[in-house]
């Protein structure tokens, strides 16, 4: 089955448009969603999270039907999108006890596991914690209700080096059973090299490429320059976007 399929996705804002996207994620897989600024990685993300109304196009979550089962595989995800700042008088504590309402498979033991292993406190207050610790405690809450689809906008950007490290382990390690899958958008490709088993590439709005790392990787080998004999994901993507002649700009 594929956690979540995606046909001929559309929506359009004033001078922007996801244009008939399309892409599948199998499970047990982990795929970053990655372009430039404004590509809308993360219209499309709001889009499947039913955040954003489509103008048209098909979006399978897990399986269910996108409108009649929208609670049901609600259950069934976990979302890190956006901060927590507008809880910053909340404790942890209070934030948690509302979000586990929520879920009927919320799993206690699971939430203080990763509390303990993020070493956060619930009696802080959002406003007493570091951004970093803010994306931790997000992840924690996603985490702790038996998810098969962890959906994470940019997860890994507040994060020092050994945290992200940490963090693509964890990921690893979440979908190795190939029950859970995990798809995420970020800026920091190497993050990605590391961990990802697909890649889907956004470009002004279109699907520019979606299919198995290496492949993508395999695919863009032609914008090699003389003398590499390689070239690596972070590369690829800037030569994909290469601007000529804006140095009109620079002043
Ligand atoms: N609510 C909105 N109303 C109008 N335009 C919007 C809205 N949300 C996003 N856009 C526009 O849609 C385009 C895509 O934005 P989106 O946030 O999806 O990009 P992104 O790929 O996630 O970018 P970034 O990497 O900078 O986070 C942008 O041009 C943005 O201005």
């Amino acid at each position: 089955m594929n956690a979540l399929r995606i046909n001929q996705l559309n929506k359009s804002y004033t001078g922007f448009q996801l244009k008939d996207v399309s892409f599948e994620m199998e499970e047990g897989k982990i795929m970053g969603l990655i372009g430039k600024n404004g590509a809308g990685k993360s219209t499309i993300i709001k889009s499947v999270l039913n955040m954003v109304k489509k103008d048209s196009g098909e979006i399978d979550v897990l399986g269910f039907d996108f409108y009649n089962e929208e609670q049901e595989w609600k259950q069934e995800i976990g979302v890190v999108l956006g901060g927590i700042d507008f809880y910053n008088l909340k404790k942890l504590s209070t934030i948690t006890n509302v979000t586990k309402r929520f879920y009927k498979n919320w799993d206690e033991k699971t939430y203080q596991k990763y509390m303990k292993y993020f070493e956060l406190d619930e009696k802080k207050k959002v406003k007493e914690l570091s951004n970093g610790m803010k994306v931790k405690y997000l992840l924690t809450l996603a985490l702790s209700h038996q998810a098969k689809l962890l959906i994470f906008d940019e997860p890994t950007s507040g994060l020092d080096p050994v945290s992200r490290d940490e963090l693509i382990h964890l990921f690893q390690t979440l979908v190795k059973d190939k029950t859970r899958s995990i798809l995420f958008s970020t800026h920091i490709i190497s993050d990605l090299e590391k961990c990802a088993d697909d890649i889907t590439y956004i470009q002004k709005g279109k699907v520019l490429t979606s299919c198995d790392k290496q492949a993508f990787i395999k695919q863009y080998q032609y914008l090699k320059e003389s003398g590499e004999e390689t070239v690596g994901m972070e590369e690829i993507m800037v030569r994909l976007e290469r601007r000529d002649g804006n140095e009109e700009f620079i002043v």
